[in-house]
């Protein structure tokens, strides 16, 4: 049996459904369909406070109650069979309008959740973006035993840490998927003497290993030996201040450290950290459970560590800047001019910049907080632009430098520029070449190597059928560009998108733009 809705894409998908999945596909749909726990009850001919034990998993479900759920939703719940993957029909040359907001980030968010494994008291996330990337993490949790509860709103999250981890239970087809497991390091670390986790997966992005992350952790008193798909874990923990230097400037390497350093007794000095937006947020939130920490923001972090760590605390997850960037491309490959509100603006400098070099106009508003009271938000409006090609190539950097997540939206913003622009990826061995795809559409890129692409506009986009890349922001980059491309497009294979994105498509068409979903 598979798991599918429009709401929570297939993804989530696991073998042996539960209460617990179900009843979260049911409040995505719910949520979707715009609907009140009171409303669905009244068309399910129930009480509210069934479907509010449905929602929370604590229903048993037999196949027709989910069948009339599905038919009360029109959305199909549960499939049996092969999960039936989505697809998108986009009339293109349409300009959008209007104002859409950026969601949390995913980044943050799963740094967070894996944090949480370090509180023995309750975390509450506030407004936790809606994404498969999520519901991987929360189905390991889950599965080892964590209670994690989202309230009403769909958006917070409460979680709570069992007194011991059932970590023989692990969800490895949810762990499997996704990279971000290897987060689970730094916290087990101070909890567990010896565990096992499955191997970290993730996008199609070349070669991605994870040897910064032992080269830091074994500081730590970690020993990791891998074996057909598994790390198995030995602690030998220790005591008194550590200064440790990463190899790699990462950003999941850094907060794997973080965590490590927050969860022992000692300060721990971390060099050649990343100072990024996501390492921020799990730096507010180890600040709320009591963990010191000098140096945020900067590329050395004094972690004043605690043992036994036990804090009810709530925190806001910020703004994604990658979301930002990818909405804020809509508007200029399209021609439009839209408001892209709660923009992070300390992690988009360079990228507005750069924007502006090409040519980009665009306004911003007073900055204001964020909701967990640190960040600084602006709302961004772009308006039509003759873009021209930059002189320099356009390339990543840890931060503060342009966003590595965000440099693929410029190879659309390029191809819609005069001139040729040179875009260097340096970071990874495979993301660039997706990006060729663009051509599929009219564009002129050429791959010169697996790192740099030559891109020449401006394109004269015509509509085509194009395979999904299986990497989550070239994904974006060709659907983005089928919205600039006169005529009809299809893009195949669509789930990825949902990894990272919340209903994207559906706040697309808030804006203006055209675009269906089908199914096989
Ligand atoms: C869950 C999460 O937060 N994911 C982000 C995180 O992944 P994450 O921190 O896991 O990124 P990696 O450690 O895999 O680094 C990405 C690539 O950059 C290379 N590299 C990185 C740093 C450095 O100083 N030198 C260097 O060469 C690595 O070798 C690798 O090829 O950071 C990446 C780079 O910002 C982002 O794309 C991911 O979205
Ligand atoms: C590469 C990315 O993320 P992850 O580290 O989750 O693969 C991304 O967000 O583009």
């Amino acid at each position: 049996m598979t798991v599918v809705t429009d709401a929570l894409p297939t993804a989530t998908a696991t073998p042996a459904v539960d209460a617990a999945q179900v009843g979260a596909l049911v409040r995505g749909a719910r949520q979707n369909r715009g609907l009140t726990q009171a409303q669905l009850a009244e068309r399910l001919g129930t009480s509210q406070s069934a479907v509010h034990r449905i929602e929370q998993g604590r229903q048993n479900l037999s196949l027709e109650l989910i069948g009339r759920i599905s038919a009360a939703l029109d959305s199909e719940i549960i499939s049996v069979g092969a999960p039936k993957r989505s697809h998108l029909l986009v009339e293109g040359g349409h300009q959008l309008e209007g104002r859409i907001e950026v969601n949390s980030s995913k980044n943050g968010a799963v740094a967070l959740l894996c944090a949480s494994l370090l509180n023995s008291g309750r975390t509450v996330l506030r407004g936790v973006a809606r994404i498969v990337e999520v519901d991987r993490i929360v189905d390991v949790l889950r599965s080892v035993g964590v209670r994690a509860t989202w309230a009403p709103n769909g958006r917070d999250l409460e979680i709570v840490r069992p007194a011991t981890l059932d970590l023989a239970n692990i969800d490895v087809d949810a762990a499997v998927r996704t990279r971000s497991i290897i987060m689970f390091f730094g916290p087990l670390l101070g909890l567990e003497p010896t565990f096992e986790l499955p191997y970290a997966g993730g996008c199609d992005l070349g070669t991605r290993t994870v040897e910064p992350h032992m080269i830091a952790l074994r500081r730590f008193g970690l020993d990791v030996t891998a074996t057909a798909g598994t790390y198995r874990a030995t602690v030998t923990p220790g005591t008194g201040d550590l200064s440790i230097v990463l190899t790699e400037r990462g950003d999941t390497v850094t907060e794997n450290a973080l965590m490590a350093a927050a969860g022992r007794d000692g300060v721990t000095t971390i060099r050649n950290a990343s100072p990024n937006y996501m390492v921020q947020d799990l730096c507010f939130y180890l600040e709320l459970l009591g963990v010191r920490i000098e140096g945020i923001g900067t590329t050395t972090l004094r972690v004043h560590g605690r043992l036994g760590i036990d804090a009810d605390v709530e925190y806001a997850v910020s703004e994604d800047p990658v979301e930002a960037m990818s909405l804020l491309t809509a508007g200029i490959v399209t021609s439009s001019e839209i408001t892209v509100a709660r923009v992070p603006i300390e992690f988009m400098e360079i990228e507005l910049a750069t924007l502006a070099e090409m040519g980009q106009r665009y306004t911003l508003s007073d900055e204001y907080l964020a909701r967990n009271g640190r960040t600084r938000l602006v709302d961004v409006t772009v308006h039509p632009s003759e873009l021209r090609a930059p002189i320099d190539k356009i390339h990543p950097m840890p931060f503060p430098g342009l966003n590595i997540d965000n440099l693929p939206f410029f190879a659309v913003i390029a191809a819609s520029a005069t001139g040729t622009t040179l875009i260097h990826d340096w970071v990874y061995e495979g993301r660039a070449i997706h990006l060729t795809d663009l051509t599929r559409l009219g564009a002129d890129v050429r791959l010169m190597d697996a790192h740099r692409l030559q891109i020449t506009g401006p394109t004269r986009w015509s509509g085509a059928e194009v395979s999904c890349p299986p990497a989550l922001r070239p994904a974006v980059v060709i659907l983005l560009a089928m919205l600039a491309s006169k005529g009809t497009s299809v893009l195949r294979g669509v789930d990825i998108i949902a990894r990272g994105y919340e209903q994207l498509t559906e706040r697309l068409i808030e804006l203006g733009a055209h675009i269906e979903t089908f199914r096989d």
